[in-house]
């Protein structure tokens, strides 16, 4: 006997402490080649059996033996593989996987004993011609009828070639004629030598089989013998290998398929949660890409081995009276007065000019070399260049210092004796070949324009940055003569210290700093961009982190739902052999492959607004502002497939957890 049901009882606890007897006591012995009908009214306690037998119910008294041995005291893995190996379902409403093709319905139970797939394919293909559906195996649960449906369950039950098989009314969703044919090939199963137990209503379909268990309120009240079978070799024996479990493989592809099936509902999530990853790869592209513009317009000024040096603003009468007086809330505005101006006159140049006690604090600094002394202003137009009648206005007056190297001079050479630089513009305007050519500069000073004869040396080109201003270079000392002879005094606006070793120029920066000077006008700008950017980057971020946070739940409401929708399905595949794990890791490879095309779809945005944001910005000041690191993107992917794969641990736990009985119940 294959199969022998000694004293079993079930009893169903419910709500409220309550209890129901299903099955009172059932002695029954089944053996191969029967094909047997277990009639009875409904509610009377069929189905209940036939999950104990076919190990989806593993509560109830009694002994259930298969083989010999005890199904109830079956651990996990040996459950498992005795739904692979040994049983067999047909259900009355098919419960054919929707999204499947009808090949890899039939496959299923190979695919999850991770059989090699042109096995299992040649394998689904034969059954599936057995069962005359040759010309269908492509197709869809949805584009054929009920008779095939259930045809495509037998094919299914059949694949591992098991010694039971469950059919739970097979014929109950049926028409008559369907019906007649569907139990023939059922009849054919069980004259190959196996096991099928029939669970019916009816009469009329109980005739088909040899032998016929009546069931009531529980209880078995008649065994009869009906007919032997004429037994005919299994021509379809399979020896299966030992079975393995679900590859990470075919649990993605099985993810795929069902995604493809709610294609549109996944690919809403993957651009709902690719804005998360799309704004922090952005803004992370857009922080290196400013950062690094403001370092190469800064290299491009600074010599390494210069430390540039301004006054502090003036004083005003308001903010003079002296640090060490206790802070007021008037001292308090006056400090932040000052600071204002402070900023003003670093931004347009106007910082006041060094004493001599200045240039000597600042010479023993240590390791300053030496000191260079200097003068900028900016002029806004008032300060001209005329070269045979053609006159242009200067932005910006300055002294040569060491920022200036070679690379800048475009044209001629560096300015001697009366000589001057001219950037291109202000040349341009002068006419071509202005290189060697003298020029008069008329320069305003203390509401007094002073005029000479220059030679201009050279040309100045800015690297690294487009924007030039119009202006004039010439040495200190010449602008130094030239203030004298016209009887007025002019004192350094701005020191260069040199050092000889670059190592140095971040402690003199600093001590320059600590005695109350300030660094350089791009300096102290690219500080408060610097700022600026830094607190842009930090609100952006908390709502990027915000909206990554928002991801992570859309994805787990979504897969909640498909839990919900499936719930059917995952019974089917644990009676089919599915482990917890195989289960928990469909649905963790659907949040895998969520999570991998949000995070491509959200690093494809950022490639195409970062092009589209370059273009704008090279067009307009030839800068690139927005650089996306591989590295960035990279990250952005692996995060949204993490943070995907995170939040689908609760869903799929509880997919993994369902209970099979329930879940096949479900309507
Ligand atoms: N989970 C459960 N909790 C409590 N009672 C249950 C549960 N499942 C089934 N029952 C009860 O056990 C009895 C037997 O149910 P079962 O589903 O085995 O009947 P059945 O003979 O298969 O009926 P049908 O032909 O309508 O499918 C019924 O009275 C049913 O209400």
């Amino acid at each position: 006997m294959i199969l022998e049901i000694k004293h079993v009882s079930k009893t169903y606890n419910m709500a409220g402490g309550t209890t129901f007897k299903a099955l009172k006591d059932i002695n029954a012995s089944f053996d191969k080649g029967e094909l047997v009908s277990i009639v009875g009214e409904s509610g009377s306690g069929k189905s209940t059996l036939m999950n104990l037998i076919g190990g989806l119910d593993s509560s109830f008294d009694g002994e259930i033996t298969y083989n010999g041995e005890n199904i109830g005291e079956f651990s996990e893995k040996e459950l498992v593989n005795f739904h692979k190996k040994s049983i067999g379902f047909i259900f009355q409403n098919f419960n054919l996987i929707p999204h499947l093709s009808l090949i890899d319905n039939v496959a299923m139970a190979m695919t999850l004993s991770n059989v090699d797939k042109t096995v299992r394919v040649e394998r689904a293909k034969k059954l599936l011609t057995d069962v005359g559906l040759q010309d269908h195996m492509t197709k869809k649960p949805d584009q054929i009828s009920g008779g095939q449906k259930q045809r495509v369950a037998i094919a299914r039950a059949l694949m591992n070639d098991p010694d039971v098989i469950i059919a739970d009314e097979p014929t109950g969703a049926l028409d008559s004629e369907t019906t007649d044919a569907v139990l023939e090939i059922i009849k054919d199963i069980a004259k190959r030598g196996k096991l099928v137990l029939m669970v019916t209503h009816s009469d009329r379909v109980a005739a088909y089989s040899s032998r016929v268990v009546r069931i009531d309120n529980g209880a078995i009240i008649s065994d009869d013998e009906q007919e032997q079978l004429e037994l005919h070799a299994n021509e379809d024996e399979f020896k299966g290998e030992k079975p393995k479990n679900l590859s990470l493989w075919s649990a993605i592809r099985l993810a795929a398929l069902n995604m493809k099936a709610k294609f549109s509902r996944n690919l809403l999530v993957a651009i709902g949660s690719s804005i998360g990853i799309m704004s922090v790869v952005l803004m992370l592209s857009l922080g290196k890409g400013v950062t690094s513009y403001i370092k190469s317009t800064m290299s491009s000024y600074v010599n390494p081995n210069v430390t540039e040096v301004h006054m502090k603003a003036k004083p005003t009468a308001a903010s003079s009276s002296g640090s060490n007086t206790p802070t007021t809330a008037s001292n308090a505005q006056a400090a932040q007065a000052k600071e204002q101006q402070t900023q003003m006159a670093a931004i347009t140049g106007q910082t006041g000019s060094f004493a001599e006690k200045d240039i000597k604090k600042l010479t023993n600094v240590k390791h300053v070399d030496s000191l260079q002394k200097g003068y900028t202003a900016i002029s806004l137009g008032t300060n001209t260049v005329s070269y045979k009648g053609k006159k242009a206005s200067l932005m910006q007056l300055g002294t040569m210092n060491s920022s200036i190297t070679k690379s800048n001079i475009t044209q001629g050479s560096k300015p001697g004796k009366d000589g001057v630089l001219l950037d291109k513009t202000t040349a341009d305007t002068l006419g071509k070949n202005i290189v060697g050519k003298k020029v008069e500069i008329a320069i305003v000073y203390n509401e007094k324009t002073i005029k000479k004869t220059v030679k201009v040396a050279g040309i100045y080109e800015a690297s690294g940055s487009s924007s030039s201003s119009s202006l004039v270079y010439l040495n200190y000392a010449d602008l130094q003569q030239l203030v004298k002879d016209n009887n007025e005094k002019i004192e350094p606006n701005v020191v260069y210290l040199h050092t000889n070793d670059k190592a140095n120029t971040a402690g003199i920066k600093a001590k320059v700093k600590s005695l109350g000077y300030t660094g350089s006008i791009q300096e102290k700008m690219s500080e408060m961009f610097t700022q600026m950017l830094d607190i842009l980057t930090d609100v952006l971020t908390a709502v990027a982190a915000i909206s990554l946070l928002v991801s992570a739940i859309m994805i787990l409401v979504v897969l909640n739902i498909s839990v919900v929708e499936r719930t059917k399905e995952i019974g089917v595949m644990k009676a089919l052999g599915a482990r917890r794990k195989d289960i928990r890791r469909i649905f963790v490879s659907e949040a895998f492959l969520i999570g991998l095309a949000s995070g491509l779809i959200g690093v494809g945005v950022t490639y195409v607004l970062a092009f589209g944001l370059n273009a704008f910005s090279i067009a307009t000041f030839d800068v690139t502002i927005v650089k996306v690191a591989a590295s960035y993107a990279f990250s952005g992917i692996l995060i949204s497939v993490l943070i995907s794969m995170f939040a689908s641990f609760l869903p799929a736990n509880r997919a993994s957890k369902l209970d099979p009985v329930e879940s096949l119940r479900k309507e």
